[in-house]
């Protein structure tokens, strides 16, 4: 097996529903052009096309909305993302969505949830950690005397607030995120097509959040947007996605903050938010030091997954020193950026140590992130 995808990875930026698998996504679009709720030649161009600007991405994300609005599908495709990161090693996920409500079926936005745990709790083909440990509870998921010689995964779930939202649907989201943190939610995500939506909208909500003690993480700076940008970096997220529309005071107020970066390679070429991969700006924030993870986004969308991403990043980067050592020291180190309790950052830690063993890779870390 390739070394980068038998590599232990860490998932911090993946939306459930971009990550739908394609075969899944063409099931359910004819099985819906079938019952006559779309037309299927219509839409069949906008599931194949290859890249797509900003503005058809969130075309796209409008059909999979209405593909997927019902429990049953969304507890399947939840299961079979968790299958999907779990076979390519990725040990730790932070998967992310939007609660959603239809009425016509009876869906809340607290129900939406519920068919996302019930697709957690349905997965049996791998061994999946999503709830919380109690303190007193000291067996882990890689325990060496687990005993089990199946792929196991840590799953913690973040609550999206999407950008069309009102503020009070989005306080909402974040009470619901609230009472589930005993299933496993960490935190708050704010996506949803850049192009619309006010900053002030979801503030309220955003630092509710964070005195209740949620973690959040920003789409920051997918356009440009350089007053927005600015009011998400003084917000001080615990995490940001992409990063790419920055001008130099952002560049600024992103280091000395020390604020974390989710990089998305595929996805950030693929909307054509970044003109190429050899411009892309991971580069710079890698060689300084700061702290990154790679991610996917969407695999589904965007036809990728987290192996793919260390693969991308391991051909376009070579002449900067990124070889595999590089590359699994850089997956090691986002443990260090994982939302979830002590106990799994711990456990992750030595697990990967002892990886690093078996694959030929340094074992201490090279750098730590002062976060
Ligand atoms: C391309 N970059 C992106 N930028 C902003 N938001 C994105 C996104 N990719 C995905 N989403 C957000 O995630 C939703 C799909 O998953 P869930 O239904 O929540 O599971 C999309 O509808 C959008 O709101
Ligand atoms: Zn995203």
């Amino acid at each position: 097996m390739e070394w980068w995808v038998s590599m232990p990875k860490v998932e911090l930026h993946a939306h459930l529903n971009g990550s739908i698998r394609d075969s899944t996504l063409l099931e359910l679009t004819k099985a819906l052009g079938e019952k006559g709720v779309i037309n299927f030649s219509q839409v069949e161009h906008i599931i194949m096309k290859y890249n797509r600007s900003v503005k058809e991405v969130f075309q796209l994300f409008d059909l999979i909305r209405i593909l997927t609005t019902d429990h049953a599908i969304v507890t399947r495709i939840t299961r079979e993302v968790i299958e999907d990161f779990a076979s390519e090693n990725v040990v730790y996920l932070e998967l992310r969505t939007t609660p959603k409500r239809n009425e016509a079926i009876g869906m809340t936005k607290g129900s939406y949830i519920e068919a996302v745990l019930e697709g957690l709790r349905s997965v049996t083909s791998v061994d999946v950690n999503f709830i919380p440990h109690h303190k007193e509870d000291s067996r882990t998921l890689f325990s060496p005397n687990n005993g089990s010689s199946r792929k196991r995964i840590y799953v913690r779930l973040l609550l999206s607030i999407d950008r069309r939202e009102t503020t009070e649907a989005a306080m909402e989201t974040v009470k619901l995120a609230l009472e589930m943190k005993q299933f496993g939610v960490v935190g708050i995500d704010l996506s949803g097509n850049p192009l619309v939506g006010d900053w002030n909208t979801y503030l309220p909500a955003l630092k509710f959040a964070r005195n209740q003690g949620l973690y959040v993480s920003l789409h920051c700076g997918e356009i440009p947007n350089p007053k927005e940008i600015h009011q998400m970096l003084d917000f001080k997220p615990e995490r940001i996605g992409h990063a790419i529309c920055f001008e130099k005071e952002h560049w600024e107020i992103l280091k000395s903050s020390k604020i974390p970066v989710e990089i998305c390679l595929t996805s950030n070429i693929r909307t054509l938010t970044v003109r190429s991969i050899h411009v892309h700006h991971f580069v710079g924030l890698y060689k300084t030091k700061h702290p990154v993870v790679l991610c996917t986004d969407d695999s589904g969308v965007f036809s990728t997954s987290l192996s793919k991403e260390y693969k991308i990043a391991a051909d376009a980067f070579v002449f900067t020193g990124l070889g595999k050592r590089e590359l699994f020291e850089l997956s090691r180190n986002a443990v260090e950026l994982i939302f979830a309790e002590r106990q799994v950052q711990e456990d992750l830690t030595k697990y990967f140590d002892s990886v690093a063993k078996t694959m030929g890779v340094y074992k201490n870390k090279i750098h730590s992130y002062e976060l």
